[in-house]
């Protein structure tokens, strides 16, 4: 606006220079009556002169093109024809005292076209007086500023808009959030807040190229557009996530019922990239407000914990913020945090057990694992503290540990005397992942002066499914002489055809199946098919969680000698393991 006036006042006042100048150099009156109406009407300004109750007395040709009008449209007419209604009567009559106070008035103002059109304009005002120094007529230069009014709407959209899509984006919704927070402080004046993640979109990303992920993005919009009324706000928050604001929806079967038509939107399939089918689906979660949060930052954390739980039912699903879902995210946090504290301050020891020979009892070899002596939390399950640890990624760091302190185990155990034949030890899915796994294992081997074949590696059919590059991996693995194990066989996707390509040595029977032999048949069945079917294939089966007398018989007939469990041992502290060879194990 700064730019604008003082071209305004560049503009005027150069009209005066150049009129002075004029006079002075043009002597005639008639010359400089020529020079001044020259002047005036090749201004880029519209000029306007009206009488003292605003009747047009003179007008440029710059003004006459801005308002639409011909000279003789406006000459007599009162300024007044020109308005738009945007403004209240009150704008109106401060200028006009302000023209009466100051005898000059400036500002932006909007008018209307001859043609209807609204435009913007800076005017600037000025009162003429007669040869008495009283107020004759007023004087109004003015430029459109509506092409920069047009840019600063563009600019404004911008800002607010999500370019690909059109919709609102993350700082818009912000401030509706803020907004309707304020106003809304009773539950019944409430609303909700959906965070939507799309399914698969990465899939499509991947497979068909950004610009069908694009596309799709847009079609998505769309269909949500379609599900939704005027009143609620749906925005992009940024790659595949979308959020809506739902106004005066304060309860919560109102939020899910939209949740639904929003997933329902998604049940077609989608058209991108010149007619590649493709179907997304979508996780959604719901924070209601007031109750869930009053300021836009918690409501969204909230909704998006929500989608979180959503997200780990499946795809499709839409799910409600709870408060224990936030308290349940603090203590992981807490956790992961404790958890990276706990090996700088050796609270993690490994147990050992057996594997034994189940026709004599005699050791075979032993299973590392670990637990966790928390200063703080007691003795905690691995059940509770590898997966946490697997997600947050330390499980490298913590596999690294078991991995060095079982192989310096082994050794000593060795130079004891102890007939060991074979150290199990369990292998993470990111452990399997790392570039340099093959090259750590073969140091720490060394290192300890250990033969490769000692260890035998457990890794869960999942991993090997997960893993791309697993079957090289393996192949690394095998080729240094590490002995591979798949552990908790028959609950993960079993394939016949990577029992057939994968190197591996051993199968462990899940203790699921082995606990429900002489329980349950198709139990039992399965577990003699699994013996079978390791025999067949020339690998060695072993069974984990005995726990009884008869399961032991049961696989001794199936031809299963290798057992682990209680029955033999629990997992017990490396110190024990002498005091366990010299007692009767059974
Ligand atoms: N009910 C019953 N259970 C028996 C019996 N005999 C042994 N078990 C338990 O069964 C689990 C066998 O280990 P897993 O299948 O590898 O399952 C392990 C393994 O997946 C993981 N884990 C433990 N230590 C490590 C480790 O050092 N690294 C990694 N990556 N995972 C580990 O945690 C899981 C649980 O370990 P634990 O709690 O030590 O539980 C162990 C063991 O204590 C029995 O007769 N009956």
């Amino acid at each position: 606006m700064l730019m604008l006036l003082a071209s305004v006042l560049f503009a005027a006042w150069l009209a005066g220079y150049r009129s002075r100048m004029a006079m002075r150099h043009l002597g005639s009156h008639g010359q400089r009556q020529r020079l001044v109406s020259a002047v005036f009407a090749s201004m880029r300004e519209g000029v306007v002169v009206t009488d003292l109750e605003g009747r047009v007395r003179v007008v440029n040709s710059a003004f006459r093109s801005i308002s639409g009008y011909a000279e003789e449209e406006l000459l007599g007419h009162k300024l007044s024809m020109l308005k738009s209604g945007r403004h209240p009567s009150t704008f109106y009559s401060e200028m006009w005292s302000s023209l009466a106070r100051d005898g000059f008035w400036q500002g932006e103002i909007w008018n209307r076209r001859k043609n209807g059109d609204l435009y913007a304009i800076w005017l600037t005002i000025s009162t003429v007086p007669d040869a008495s120094g009283a107020p004759y007529s007023y004087v109004g230069v003015l430029l459109d500023v509506s092409p920069l009014k047009q840019s600063e709407r563009q600019l404004d959209y911008l800002a607010h808009h999500d370019v690909l899509t059109g919709l609102a984006n993350r700082l818009m919704l912000l401030t509706r959030l803020q907004k309707v927070l304020r106003q809304s402080r009773q539950p019944e004046q409430g609303g909700a807040l959906l965070f939507i993640d799309l399914d698969r979109f990465k899939h499509v990303n991947d497979s068909l190229g950004h610009p069908a992920g694009d596309e799709l993005l847009c079609q998505v919009a769309v269909r949500f557009g379609e599900c939704l009324r005027e009143t609620d706000l749906l925005a992009r928050f940024g790659g595949d996530e979308f959020v809506v604001l739902l106004e005066g929806v304060a309860s919560a079967n109102g939020a899910a019922t939209v949740a639904e038509k929003l997933l329902q939107g998604l049940a077609r399939s989608f058209l991108v990239c010149g007619g590649n089918e493709v179907i997304v689906g979508a996780s959604i979660g719901i924070a209601l407000y007031p109750r869930d949060g009053d300021s836009p930052d918690a409501l969204i954390q909230h909704a998006d914990s929500a989608l979180y739980n959503a997200k780990s039912c499946g795809s499709n699903a839409y799910r409600f913020y709870a408060e224990a879902q936030t308290r349940a995210a603090d203590e992981r946090l807490a956790m992961e945090v404790a958890l990276r504290r706990a090996l700088d301050h050796d609270e993690f020891v490994l147990y050992y057990q057996p594997q034994v020979d189940a026709r004599d009892g005699s050791l075979i070899g032993v299973e590392a694992l670990v637990r966790w002596r928390s200063s703080q939390r007691g003795l905690v399950s691995p059940s509770r503290f590898i997966p946490l640890a697997e997600e947050s990624g330390f499980i490298v760091a913590l596999g690294d540990w078991v991995l060095r302190d079982a192989c310096a185990q082994a050794r000593a155990w060795l130079d004891e005397g102890v007939p060991l034949t074979r150290l199990a030890v369990n292998l993470s899915a990111r452990q399997f992942r790392q570039p340099d796994l093959v090259e750590r294992i073969r140091a720490m081997l060394d290192g300890n002066g250990l033969r490769p074949t000692l260890l035998e590696l457990e890794i869960t059919e999942s991993v090997l499914m997960d893993v791309a590059g697993a079957m090289e991996k393996l192949g690394q693995l095998a080729s240094i002489g590490v002995r591979i194990a798949i552990d908790d066989f028959g609950t993960g996707y079993s394939s016949f055809a990577y029992l057939k390509s994968i190197p591996f040595d051993v199968i462990k029977i899940d203790k699921s199946f082995v606990g429900d032999i002489g329980r349950d048949q198709a139990s039992s069945r399965i577990v003699a098919t699994i013996i079978q079917l390791g025999h067949g294939l020339d690998r060695e089966v072993v069974a984990e969680g005995v726990e009884t007398a008869e399961q032991r018989d049961f696989l001794l007939a199936a031809g299963c000698s290798s057992c682990q469990g209680y029955l033999f041992s629990p997992p017990f502290p490396a110190r024990e393991l002498d005091a366990w060879l010299r007692g009767e194990p059974y």
